[in-house]
């Protein structure tokens, strides 16, 4: 199975928000754990979601972290980045596959165990699945569909499923319980007054 870190910190670029900082602050916790996945609003530019990937990039290489980039496979691809993430309105995998190659980390979004299998078999090699838990990051999302739904999808799948939507420290064990691989986490760390030791409790909830 991939080698994929199991806490991916998704960048908050919501007006008012500091992305930058809490990559700084998660990274001086979790170093080389931590998968920082490079994610900006759908009006943000290119060249924002560029100069913000190169910033991303300095410092997770600074520790040996490792960067992705959603939904941009160009900016992924531009800054060294590990590898992508796209989603049903984004690149096919296949596609996406094709523009990142065989050896790249890929990961696709999927909700139900159909999705998720035909996403591996077009060259997912992580899938982000949910929303698990209701959230407000991200408009026009479908239900949540909880650790009953995570589970269906792993056991459906041979890849790491990463779990993402309102996912916080009290949600992982049942998350881990349903078999998650790992988890994605926008607000739960952004939000905090203390992004860092919330970082620290995600890690010591993933390792439990
Ligand atoms: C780990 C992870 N899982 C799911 C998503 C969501 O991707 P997508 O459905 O394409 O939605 P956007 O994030 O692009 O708005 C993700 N980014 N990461
Ligand atoms: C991009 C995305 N896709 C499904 S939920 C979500 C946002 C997750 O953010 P949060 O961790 O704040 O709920
Ligand atoms: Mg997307």
């Amino acid at each position: 199975m991939l080698s994929l870190g199991r806490l991916h910190l998704v960048t908050d670029t919501r007006p008012g928000r500091d992305p930058l900082t809490v990559v700084r602050a998660a990274l001086s916790v979790a170093g080389p754990d931590l998968v920082v996945q490079v994610r900006v609003e759908d009006t943000a530019s290119d060249r924002e979601a560029y100069d913000l990937a190169v910033r991303t990039a300095e410092l997770c290489t600074e520790v040996g972290a490792t960067w992705l980039v959603n939904d941009r496979l160009h900016v992924a691809l531009a800054v060294g980045a590990a590898g992508g993430h796209v989603g049903a309105d984004d690149l096919p995998v296949a596609a996406a596959r094709r523009v990142l190659g065989p050896s790249a980390v890929l990961g696709a979004t999927a909700r139900d165990p159909g999705t998720a299998a035909r996403a591996v078999t077009a060259g997912a090699s992580y899938l982000g699945v949910g929303p698990c838990h209701a959230t407000t990051t991200k408009n026009g999302l479908p239900p949540p569909i909880g650790p009953i739904g995570i589970r269906a999808v792993v056991d459906a799948v041979d890849v790491p499923v990463v779990a993402i939507g309102g996912v916080t420290v009290d949600r992982v064990p049942a998350l881990l319980a349903a078999g998650a691989y790992g988890i994605a986490v926008v607000g739960a760390i952004s939000s905090a007054a203390d992004p860092a030791r919330v970082v620290a409790t995600l890690l010591g909830a993933l390792s439990c």
